[in-house]
């Protein structure tokens, strides 16, 4: 069988005066070595890609974390200097991706800004500065320097029984945290598939949909091949992507 291969979203970034269209290598890697696909880059040119011309020869996608936020133009909020930073290119080519992924039935895993992603681009929207609503915890990473110490497992999530999720990993599993921005109004086509202890949702799925698509605001791919929870959703979407190579 040939091995499976995985479209990753990119960032725009400026750095030594050009414009790079770059993925943290964390999830690159994650997917190569635990997932079994092999890593393709998708450029941030929007409207100016054919997708379809990429999705024809894919056999999963991911889209990535980001320091960035969703434009709030996205889910009809005015954006403000404090609800940044932006990568507009970013939403222009992720939103629809999205939503051609799920239309074709591609497996689809989306982490973290891309649980974001998600959310918005089936009609969600989201909120800011989380940590400053009543009753509700502090999702940012730890004020440390050191990635281990940013990626730390340190909150508890409750898996939803009998969800997609919940037929990957069962009850309450601990997580990383490093987001600022959460799901305000969900989708009405995304089902919930684990909550914080503050009633934060952490991951979804897409209901009715015909492939594998997942959403967690958490970052598996970070110790991917230590932790057993990320494991094993690493290992549902890696034979997702190897019958999608095999139907394909
Ligand atoms: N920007 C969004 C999404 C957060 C996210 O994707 N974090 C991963 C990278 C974090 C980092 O490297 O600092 C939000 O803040 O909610």
């Amino acid at each position: 069988m040939t091995t499976p291969v995985v479209l990753f979203t990119s960032d725009a970034r400026d750095f030594d005066g050009y414009t790079w269209h770059s993925a943290p290598t964390t999830y690159l890697e994650a997917v190569l070595d635990v997932s079994g696909g092999l890593p393709v880059i998708l450029s941030a040119f929007g409207p100016r890609l054919d997708l379809d011309a990429v999705l024809d020869r894919v056999d999963g996608v991911v889209a990535t974390g980001s320091k960035t936020n969703v434009h709030p133009s996205h889910y009809g909020v005015a954006a403000t200097e404090a609800m940044g930073p932006y990568d507009e290119v970013r939403d222009a080519t992720s939103l629809p991706l999205i939503r051609r992924t799920i239309e074709r039935g591609i497996p689809l895993l989306c982490i973290c800004r891309g649980l974001q992603e998600l959310n918005v681009a089936l009609g969600g929207s989201l909120a800011s500065d989380v940590q400053e609503l009543p009753g509700r915890m502090d999702h940012r990473h730890p004020d440390v320097a050191d990635m281990d110490g940013k990626f730390a497992i340190r909150h508890g999530v409750t898996i939803a029984a009998g969800g997609c999720l919940g037929r990957i990993v069962e009850g309450e599993i601990q997580v990383n945290s490093l987001h600022r921005q959460a799901v305000a109004r969900l989708s009405d086509r995304l089902a919930v598939e684990a909550t914080a202890p503050d009633g934060t949702i952490e991951a979804v799925s897409v209901k009715g949909a015909p492939g594998f698509t997942l959403g967690v605001q958490w970052h598996p791919e970070y110790w991917g091949a230590a932790d057993g929870p990320s494991k094993a959703i690493l290992e549902a979407f890696g034979a997702a992507i190897a019958a999608e190579a095999a139907r394909r």
